[in-house]
């Protein structure tokens, strides 16, 4: 192997940088000899490391040196020197790099870019405004951002650096700003004692709180339990003997003892009984409690009895001596409620630290009071609701006497007179029309579900019952609605499933359940409880709860003999059939049911098919007086308007202007708004009902009838309309 000249070695290096890098951070260089040679670099005064910046730091600062104790002290030291700390790091970077003295720290604040140097004069660091055009571009810039990505400044090296050197200075500047970030955390904190008490006392104090609110919200089993949970906590936060908590009473001006005396470790505490035996009451003139009450503000009292407020009356009482106290009023929305106290550090007194730590507990203290005061006022409510269902339900229900009245009257085998639409339901005793109900379920579903008598007797009697005494929406539409889809389903059987068809004759009984007279554009203006309960087809969706709730009465399950599936599937589709008769869902439905017919699409054996359908027969059905008799229709209407008439006598007295159709001083148009509502409702549901089944094209003929004679009316009011302003205009010319 030829040796080589020492000149060439180095025109070889010198054309390689690179070479020497890998060759000194390879393997085949031990670490000791790389220290060696990195010390030797530090040496040299103009070798590379030495100072930094233009004026130079010409004492060399030691990050090369083994033990860097020292220089850990100067950052945490210069925590909050921010410019101190970017100082170290460039020169760290310089030592590193070897080019110490070609590289530059600028800072960039709110005043401008400034070049960082150490003043020769008195080792301090100065600031020099950088020029806005720099004479010399470096060869290299690392830019130094905090924590949160804030730009702080960068350090500019004028001299070749290789890859490694540019990549381990980038290393280095990730580490060096989030170690300056954290040396500013440990300065902030320091302030309060050590250090790293203060993370301890911290992380402490965040668990406690975190424990508090999951106490809150994971396992409230009631206030006091909760309030117990958290004074323990705050006992042993501060290293207090005892706790207490006291509750404002804003009537008497008093301090309560909720919680008293929560002892060191064992839960004893003297809970405040019933009769208020063992309570501890007093004025909230007095004591320290009353002072922080009254005052709203904290106090650490160092030696009780050396402070002229404080009230010892209840160490007489307890035979306890009290000598350092922690009190702190609890808040809730600006009030003092209470004030939490706690007694006897069990080493000194209570000092900063216990304060902070206590104040914020106390915030806790009231969130845990409010909620745990939220919660005692639910579940009474609750308790409230429940009482109040009961009563409801018990005289919402029918009773044994209608029963057996009911029972008593024979039902013929067949009464076919129920088989045409044009039945008048009106013309029936309240009686009958029970009975009626009665008889088409058992007509219905006698061969297809199993069934108790007594319970259909019962449903259909309670149902009944649940229907309110308005003009329109009563049992007596409820009865009409059902008795329209009895016709369908008899006539045709084999198009519904039994379950289907269950669904649909008894979502047409109890379809408008409870109903207030009232339309859901009322519920919801005059935000009623119901309208805040249901947010879409608040009526629709009140009636099928009803239906529900009926169904849940003892004696009352028709559905009892279906399987948990089957009564399921059968109450998701009365639940469906129920929502159908909100008159909104009609337009988007019969759009749908019309565009799959006229596309050649409709399969009644497709499910979404069959419930579309099953939608409109709903529809149908609810405005079945519509396609009734003109005799029926024109009673039926009659009634309709009364209801709308009261709506909108309601409206005006709560300050709202009615719809016409809802407003009597336009009762004059009823006919023309009956032509609209023929036109544009019923006559397309009719007629849509038609193309799925034929044999109802009855319906639609009446319901054609219908309008024309609604469109008579209306011309003939048009008509009187015109004469009544021709006379007026007579008789304003004549005058
Ligand atoms: N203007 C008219 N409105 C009518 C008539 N028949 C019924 N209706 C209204 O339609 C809906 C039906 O839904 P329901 O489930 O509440 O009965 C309802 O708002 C009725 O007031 C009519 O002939 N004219």
């Amino acid at each position: 192997m030829v040796a080589l000249e020492q000149n060439e070695v180095i025109a070889f290096i010198e054309a390689n940088p690179q070479f020497l890098d890998e060759y000194v951070t390879s393997s085949s260089v031990s670490r000791e000899t790389f220290q060696k040679w990195t010390q030797v670099r530090r040496r040299g005064g103009t070798q590379r490391g030495d100072s930094l910046g233009k004026s130079g730091d010409q004492q060399a600062t030691p990050w090369m040196s083994n033990d860097l104790s020292t220089r850990r002290r100067i950052l945490l030291d210069h925590g909050d020197q921010t410019v101190r700390l970017m100082y170290e790091l460039a020169t760290c970077c310089g030592q590193l790099t070897g080019i110490g003295d070609q590289l530059e720290l600028l800072i960039h604040n709110e005043e401008g870019i400034f070049f960082v140097y150490k003043s020769r004069a008195d080792q301090q660091l100065k600031l020099k405004k950088a020029r806005k055009s720099p004479i010399k571009t470096p060869t290299y810039s690392q830019q130094l951002n905090d924590c949160a990505g804030n730009f702080l400044g960068e350090i500019h090296f004028y001299a070749s650096l290789p890859l490694k050197d540019r990549q381990m200075i980038n290393v280095v500047c990730c580490w060096g700003t989030a170690a300056l970030h954290h040396a500013q955390m440990a300065k902030h904190f320091a302030s309060e004692g050590t250090l790293f008490d203060n993370f301890a006392r911290q992380r402490k104090l965040s668990s406690f709180l975190l424990d508090v609110a999951k106490s809150i919200f994971q396992d409230i089993v009631s206030m006091d339990a909760v309030i117990l949970k958290v004074m323990n906590y705050a006992q042993k936060l501060v290293s207090a003997e005892r706790a207490s908590l006291f509750l404002v009473d804003s009537k008497t001006k008093e301090l309560y003892a909720r919680i008293f005396d929560v002892g060191q470790g064992e839960a004893e505490h003297v809970k405040i009984n019933k009769d208020g035996q063992k309570e501890i009451r007093f004025p909230m003139t007095r004591g320290i409690a009353g002072v922080v009450a009254s005052a709203g503000k904290g106090l650490n009292i160092e030696d009780a009895y050396t402070d002229p407020r404080f009230n010892q009356d209840i160490d007489e009482r307890t035979g306890y001596r009290t000598k350092t106290i922690l009190c702190m009023p609890i808040f809730i929305r600006q009030h003092v409620i209470g004030v939490v106290q706690m007694v006897n550090k069990t080493e000194g007194v209570f000092n900063k630290n216990d304060e902070d730590s206590f104040e914020m507990f106390a915030v806790y203290c009231g969130l845990a009071l409010h909620h745990a005061k939220l919660y005692d006022k639910i579940r009474r409510s609750e308790q409230k609701h429940r009482v109040a269902l009961e009563v409801l339900a018990y005289h919402s229900v029918c009773n044994r006497d209608e029963v057996a009245k009911l029972k008593k009257i024979h039902l013929k085998e067949r009464i076919d007179e129920l088989e045409t639409y044009d039945f008048n339901g009106m013309r029936l005793s309240e009686l009958e029309k029970p009975l009626y109900a009665v008889y088409m379920f058992k007509s219905l579903f006698q061969d297809s579900i199993s069934f108790d008598y007594d319970d259909v007797v019962r449903f259909v009697l309670t149902v009944r019952k649940n229907y309110r005494r308005v003009a329109y929406h009563n049992w007596a539409h409820g009865w009409s609605v059902a008795h329209a889809m009895y016709v369908l389903l008899h006539s045709k059987k084999e198009i519904f499933t039994p379950h289907e068809a269950l669904a649909l004759f008894v979502s047409c009984l109890c379809h408008d359940l409870d109903h207030r007279g009232k339309n859901n554009a009322y519920m919801k203006d005059m935000a009623t409880p119901l309208a805040s309960i249901y947010s879409t087809s608040v009526m629709e969706h009140h009636h099928f709860n009803q239906t529900v709730t009926i169904l849940q009465q003892e004696g009352h399950n028709i559905l009892r003999s279906l399987s948990s599936a089957e009564y399921k599937t059968v109450l998701g589709l009365i639940k469906h059939c129920i929502l159908a008769t909100d008159l909104a869902l009609f337009f988007p439905n019969k759009a749908k049911l019309n565009g799959l017919i006229e596309n050649g699409q409709f399969d009644i054996q497709n499910v979404e098919h069959r419930q579309l359908t099953q939608a409109i027969l709903m529809t149908g059905c609810d405005l079945i007086a519509s396609a009734k008799p003109w005799q029926i229709q024109t009673e039926t209407v009659k009634v309709i308007f009364e209801e709308f008439y009261e709506q909108g006598d309601a409206e005006r007295i709560n300050g709202k202007e009615p719809i016409p159709m809802m407003d009597r001083t336009k009762a004059h148009e009823l006919p023309q708004m009956q032509v609209g509502f023929m036109r544009g409702i019923c006559m397309p549901c009719y007629d849509l009902i038609a193309k799925v089944f034929p044999e109802t094209g009855t319906l639609k003929q009446r319901c054609e009838y219908n309008a024309m004679k609604w469109e008579e009316l209306a011309d003939e009011q048009r008509k009187k309309d015109q004469d009544k302003k021709l006379a007026q205009q007579n008789s304003h010319s004549t005058e």
